[in-house]
């Protein structure tokens, strides 16, 4: 006999973007991409006909677009705060909700050193998130991030004193380039925080540690990376890191006539190390 283990539905990748006209010419923009998934006692649309319980999925995109106009402004995260809130307040007979906001984000192009009031440029370097779970009865949880944020350093970095068997060919090195595509989630314990603020104090603290530090492994290198920004944003409890070590290897031009070289090496993308780790208070 078949059994409803678990349930719950939603709209993905509502997408939107708002501009804030402070005048004619002066604008801020902010486009999101938008994951709601609602939960409930919603059993009666798996298990037979009745579908009262069910507020369209396409009423949550509406209600994306209309909460935007409504109160997006710049900040991601307090909009992700707002819909959580929203869809608790407005169907009592719903549990929780959780809410993923992925943001393009656009910065002002700079025109003869200035930054110019209407004219962006998309800020590439990976993609910034943030996540929300509100479910009635539990802490509400807040968290933002990013993911395939590159960064690549030349030197300074190395890894040797690894456990060593027949099957191990690695020499050790304490010269080598380290390349990651970082993917960080740090998660509120304060709500009310300047979350901009935030997440850009923790992506500068992971910038000046793995360009300052002399990296030993990807390890300890990650784990840094999450004391410093738990150190420097008392805001976050939590941060999740993930560091693929995206190798460069070495090649061998010897029989080009270049024996020994070490500046042109070969980028690869795939198998990658892949380095994780949870660092909380
Ligand atoms: O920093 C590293 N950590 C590892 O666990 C590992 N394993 C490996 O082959 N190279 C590296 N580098």
């Amino acid at each position: 006999m078949a059994t409803l283990e678990s349930n719950r539905y939603g709209k993905f990748r509502v997408r939107v973007m708002k501009v804030l006209r402070h005048d004619d010419s002066h604008h801020d923009v902010c486009e999101l991409e938008a994951d709601v998934l609602l939960h409930g006692e919603l059993a009666g649309s798996y298990l037979s006909e009745d579908n009262s319980s069910v507020v369209p999925t396409d009423t949550v995109k509406n209600t994306v677009h209309v909460l935007a106009h409504d109160h997006l402004e710049t900040c991601r995260t307090s909009f992700a705060k707002i819909i959580g809130e929203h869809f608790l307040a407005k169907y009592a007979h719903l549990a929780g909700v959780e809410v993923e906001l992925r943001e393009r984000k656009w910065e002002r192009m700079s025109i003869e050193g200035k930054p110019h009031p209407h004219a962006f440029v998309h800020a590439g370097n990976g993609e910034p998130f943030s996540r929300a779970a509100f479910f009635r009865g539990k802490a509400p949880q807040l968290s933002s991030g990013i993911r395939g944020h590159l960064v690549m350093k030349s030197t300074q970095s190395g890894f040797a004193g690894y456990n060593v068997c027949e099957l191990t060919t690695l020499p050790p090195t304490t010269d080598r380039v380290f390349a990651t595509r970082l993917a960080a989630e740090w998660e509120f314990i304060n709500l009310t925080e300047d979350f901009v603020a935030a997440d850009m104090a923790i992506l500068a603290a992971a910038h000046e540690v793995f360009a300052t530090t002399y990296s030993p492994s990807v390890q300890r290198t990650l784990y840094q990376i999450g004391e410093v920004a738990l150190e420097r944003v008392p805001a976050i409890s939590r941060i999740e890191l993930k560091m693929p070590n995206v190798h460069f290897l070495g090649l061998d031009l010897a029989k080009l006539g270049r024996p020994g070289q070490s500046c042109v090496l070969l980028p690869t993308d795939e198998p990658h190390g892949e380095i994780e780790a949870v660092i909380v208070r």
